[in-house]
C-alpha cells in the first residue's frame, strides 16, 4: 500500500499503488506506467489478473464520487519497490487492510481483494490436493 502526499487530495491516507488512464491506454498499460513511476518496478499485463472493482454506487446512500477504480492483483514483477510517489509504502497483511485510514473506495476494493485471495487460495488446495 502506498500512503498518498500530506499536501494532495486525501493526503496521509493509504491507497493501492495506481493512478488515472491517459488517453490512448489501456487499463493494464496504465497500471504498468504507474507502478513504473510510484514504485519503480516492472510488471507486465499478462501478470495482472482483475481483482476487483469500485465506483460511487459502492458508497453510502448520499456520498458521491467522480472516480472509478479497477483493482488488479499482480503476481510477478521485477525490481524492488521504492518510494517513488507517496510518503511511504508498506506490506500490509490482507486482513489488517481495512482498519488502514483509506480514500473511500479503497474499502470495497480491500473487502473484494480479501474474496479475491480466498478464491485463489480455494482453487490453489484444489489444484494440489
Ligand atoms: N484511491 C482513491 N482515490 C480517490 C478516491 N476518490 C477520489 O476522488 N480519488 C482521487 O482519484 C485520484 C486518483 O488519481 P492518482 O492516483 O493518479 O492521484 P493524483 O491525482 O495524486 O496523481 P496525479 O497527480 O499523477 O494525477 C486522486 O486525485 C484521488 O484523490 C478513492 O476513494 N480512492
Amino acid at each position: 500500500m502506498q500512503r498518498r502526499r500530506e499536501s494532495s487530495m486525501h493526503g496521509g491516507l493509504w491507497e493501492f499503488p495506481g493512478g488515472k488512464v491517459e488517453a490512448g491506454e489501456t487499463i493494464a498499460g496504465a497500471l504498468v506506467r504507474e507502478i513504473a513511476e510510484e514504485l519503480g518496478i516492472g510488471i507486465t499485463p499478462a501478470d495482472l489478473c482483475q481483482a476487483g472493482y469500485a465506483d460511487g454506487a459502492h458508497l453510502p446512500v448520499g456520498e458521491q464520487s467522480p472516480v472509478a477504480i479497477t483493482l488488479f492483483a499482480c503476481r510477478a514483477w521485477s525490481g524492488q519497490p521504492q518510494c517513488l510517489d507517496g510518503e511511504e509504502i508498506a506490506w500490509i497483511a490482507a486482513d489488517a487492510l481495512a482498519r488502514l485510514a483509506m480514500p473511500p473506495l479503497d474499502y470495497p476494493l480491500a473487502h473484494q481483494l480479501l474474496e479475491f485471495m480466498a478464491k485463489e487460495a480455494k482453487k490453489s488446495i484444489a489444484k494440489t490436493g
